[in-house]
């Protein structure tokens, strides 16, 4: 394994060292810019092209590379109002001085109505608690130059650079490389290493973590980070302390391309750092007190504690979620909330559906009828379960028992044992109990929510798509229709299903709604996506004139295009279909 990465490393330095040098001339204004190029699967670049014409998918492409120039809050209407978060959050940034932020210019201003401008409320009747806070960029960085020596550097991962491109700061796991002698204080240009193509077709970072920057063209991804600034930082801790600690923030973000507030722990079970588009989807289900819903594919719990406000936490959410420690995660963030209305289950959605016969002969059947549940808010007073320190010091893994007397696999310690070294954060949670369900009765809820797990390509910033292939898109595709069959069953007579996705494939999202009609009946069908037009995996999709019905007045735009004012395009990329089940055979 590591001979191969050396090898793969040793073969991307090789392709670069006899590069000759078009950047040594550079002005270095130029050098440190951010205008990354997202790199596609040649084949998959080919089909979209096909599907949106060359011009148009440029301009997706370049504009996927972006944050929307807003953040978009849920405030949690149950422990609070949008007015009140709003006068919070000014309070807030004003305090910790948050002036890097464009809301942070509207504070000063003596015009209260340019604060208002800069932090508002969502004017679309129903959903007033929606908070759009306004970023802005791309700004031009200004690095200084050093007095002549190369600029201190960090290199950080892509995901991190992802998510500091939304408001996020680094911290120490996100780091890659820096240069040598970077000492706390120090200012630093941060700039982001996306993955290469490797020598056997495959993608990858071929750099050591710790790697050391000497500001030449030696260093790792020289060429390939131009375009890949992402701003100005100070360092707050020495270059040694970066690579040796395990957490905290490594730079402190000063000068950013795009100008975003940070959420991390503002105003935690108060308001939900969450896309419009999934705010929608909860919105477009439309839950109602006392109903039982079903959210098929739940993790993180966006779209569940959205659905639970709308209930005011009456009813039931029954959230869904193959992954252990998604659920967990699901768990702590409705507690955090405070929603009580929230089952929890780990449970495989392809397996959704749990019929008579099969249903009595399972002596552990999970079902409305005989589970014990996980209600939310107990998870805030479980600790660490099955687990223990001791475990740690463990060599052999094999067959290890575990204090609650089961067995585990290999992988799944690895995962605990990992859990433990990296603390609770907010994405991390402390362990705890799942409940697994077998399924669920056909026909027994109200509503059912499918967000089918998705290529994702709609989603921004992003700055890199090469890991999408024809095949994985394909995959995609397939896995989705065998889940909307499940969904299907579990939905009652009268009852509604919401399917959406992430995307800017059709193959994902037209031809998925074109399956869906073309196997079963439904009453009607509202939808809100981008019309794309263009040929999906399984060929043209267009949906029958006139079945199709937007649930908005008839005529206007899409809605998740009028939100979006960052970009003039449609397509990036929320496609959500609203069938009403009608009787079934
Ligand atoms: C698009 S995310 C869902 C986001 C979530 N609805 C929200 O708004 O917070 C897809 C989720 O589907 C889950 N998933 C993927 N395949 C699944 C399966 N076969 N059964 C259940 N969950 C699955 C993944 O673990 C992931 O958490």
């Amino acid at each position: 394994m590591q001979k191969g990465r050396d090898y793969f490393i040793k073969a991307i330095r090789r392709s670069f060292s006899s590069t000759p040098s078009p950047i040594s001339q550079m002005d270095q204004s130029t050098r440190y810019r951010y205008g990354p190029a997202l790199k596609w699967n040649p084949m998959v670049e080919e089909y979209f092209v096909k599907a949106y014409g060359a011009d148009r998918f440029a301009r997706i492409s370049t504009a996927l590379t972006c944050p929307s120039c807003y953040s978009c809050i849920r405030v949690n209407t149950l422990k609070s109002t949008s007015d009140t978060v709003i006068e919070k959050l000014l309070e807030i940034f004003k305090e910790r001085g948050m002036c890097n932020v464009a809301v942070q210019e509207c504070i000063g201003s003596a015009e209260s109505l340019k604060a208002i401008k800069c932090i508002s409320k969502c004017q679309y009747p129903g959903l007033d608690y929606v908070v759009f806070i306004k970023g802005s960029g791309p700004h031009a960085i200004h690095y200084g130059d050093n007095e002549g020596k190369p600029l201190k550097e960090v290199i950080v991962s892509r995901k991190c650079a992802e998510a500091v491109l939304r408001g996020a700061q680094v911290y120490v796991p996100g780091v890659l490389a820096c240069s040598a002698h970077v000492e706390r204080g120090d200012e630093v240009a941060v700039s982001v290493a996306v993955e290469q193509a490797g020598p056997d077709g495959g993608w990858g970072i071929a750099m050591t973590r710790g790697s050391v920057l000497q500001g030449s063209q030696a260093d790792p991804y020289y060429f390939e980070r131009d375009g890949f600034y992402i701003g100005q930082a100070t360092a707050m801790m020495s270059r040694a302390e970066m690579f040796r600690v395990s957490e905290g923030v490594a730079v402190d973000m000063k000068e950013r391309v795009f100008r975003l507030p940070s959420f991390y722990d503002l105003l935690e079970g108060e308001i939900f750092l969450q896309n419009l588009p999934s705010i929608i989807t909860a919105h477009a289900l439309d839950p109602q007190p006392g109903e039982r819903i079903l959210d098929m594919c739940a993790a993180p719990g966006g779209k569940t504690t959205a659905i639970a406000s709308l209930m005011k936490d009456k009813g039931e959410v029954v959230a869904v979620d193959r992954s252990h420690n998604k659920v967990l995660g699901i768990q702590k963030l409705a507690a955090e909330m405070g929603l009580s209305c929230i089952s929890t289950y780990k449970l495989d959605a392809l397996k959704s559906v749990c019929r008579g016969a099969e249903f009595d002969s399972l002596p552990n059947t999970c079902s409305v009828e005989n589970v014990q549940t996980t209600r939310a808010t107990d998870v805030l007073s479980t600790g660490i379960d099955g687990c223990d320190a001791q475990l740690l010091s463990q060599t052999n893994f094999i067959d290890l028992q575990l204090k609650d007397g089961q067995y585990t696999s290999k992988a799944e310690l690895r995962k605990r044992i990992r859990q433990l070294k990296n603390g609770p954060g907010r994405n991390h949670t402390a362990g705890g109990r799942v409940e697994k369900s077998k399924g669920f009765s056909p026909n027994s809820f109200d509503r059912v929510l499918l967000d089918a797990p998705c290529s994702a390509l709609g989603l921004r910033p992003r700055l890199f798509a090469g890991e999408e292939t024809i095949d994985s898109l394909r995959r995609h595709a397939k896995y989705q229709r065998r889940m909307f069959d499940q969904a299907v069953q579990l939905v009652r007579p009268g009852g509604v299903l919401v399917y959406s996705t992430c995307t800017i494939n059709p193959g994902e999202n037209e031809s998925l709604v074109r399956y869906a009609l073309d196997t079963y009946e439904f009453l009607s069908l509202a939808s809100q996506y981008p019309k794309v037009g263009g040929p999906g995996l399984t060929g043209s999709c267009q949906l029958p004139d006139g079945f199709v019905e937007e649930w908005l007045k008839p005529g206007e735009e899409n809605f998740v295009q009028r939100f979006d004012p960052s970009s003039d395009l449609d397509t990036i990329g929320f496609f959500i279909a609203k069938f009403s089940v009608g009787l079934k055979n």
